[in-house]
């Protein structure tokens, strides 16, 4: 999400961060479609550009071509990494809200790059089940990034452990929540208490997940990147 409050940075350097190294190189579509996605009444509760930025660097280091997204909102991340994986490549995105993902299909479609996309009008819950009755699927997706309901994040994480073969990655948006996890919880608004709460119970379970390497950050609202590594 964005803009979010910052957790370990100043507003200032953020905006030297982006100012100076990702607006700059941001495609002129995905600056398109973030203006568009601004007014929306939720606002621009998309991706954060910076951590967009990273997302890409990874998708390139790991020749990624089959990936998997769950919370698509208008698509910036979606619009992202079909921009970045190759011609041949293919997203599973899926959202129950389709009337958002259509702010953004335009953008997409100016970009060319519609054809990489197969967007699924349906909680990512049951997708993922489907998904998985098709033993082909198993270990078959090189990149997993995961940016909706918190209540499911494990769910979706013991899906994609099976999903993403072994040495792909899967990452998790929001994991600082604000940066009420390092608070008091009274000193959290009632509003966020709950998402807080969802949020320290699955960042302690990854940090304990054997079967990952990962790398938790203080970028945007909070990102865990994990390594599937067996
Ligand atoms: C923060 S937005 C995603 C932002 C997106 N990554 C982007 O860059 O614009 C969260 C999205 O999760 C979606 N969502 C909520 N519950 C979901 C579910 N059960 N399955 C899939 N998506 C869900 C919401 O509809 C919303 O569009």
């Amino acid at each position: 999400m964005f803009p979010n409050p910052v957790i370990l940075q100043s507003e200032g350097l953020l905006k030297y961060i982006l100012e100076t190294g990702v607006y700059p190189r941001e495609a002129e579509t995905l600056k398109e479609l973030r203006n568009a996605t601004a007014k929306h009444p939720l606002g621009f509760m998309g991706t954060a550009p910076d951590v967009g930025q990273l997302i890409a660097m990874l998708l390139k280091m790991l020749n990624a071509k089959k990936t998997i997204e769950v919370g698509v909102f208008t698509g910036y991340s979606l619009l992202l990494t079909a921009l970045t994986i190759p011609h041949d490549g293919k997203i599973i995105a899926m959202d129950p809200d389709r009337k958002a993902y259509e702010i953004g299909l335009p953008f997409i479609r100016k970009a060319g790059v519609e054809h990489k996309i197969d967007f699924i009008e349906s909680p990512a819950l049951p997708v993922l089940d489907k998904l998985l009755e098709d033993g082909e699927n198993e270990g078959s997706f090189d990149f997993g990034f995961v940016d909706a309901d918190k209540n499911n994040y494990w769910n979706y994480h013991e899906r994609l452990m099976r999903l993403v073969k072994i040495g792909g990655v899967v990452v998790y948006d929001n994991t600082l929540w604000g940066g009420s996890v390092a608070l008091a919880e009274e000193r959290v608004s009632e509003a966020k208490r709950e998402w807080r709460r969802l949020s320290l119970a699955f960042n302690e379970a990854i940090s304990k997940d054997s079967r990952l390497q990962i790398a938790f950050l203080s970028i945007g609202d909070g990102l865990i990147i994990c390594t599937r590594l067996r």
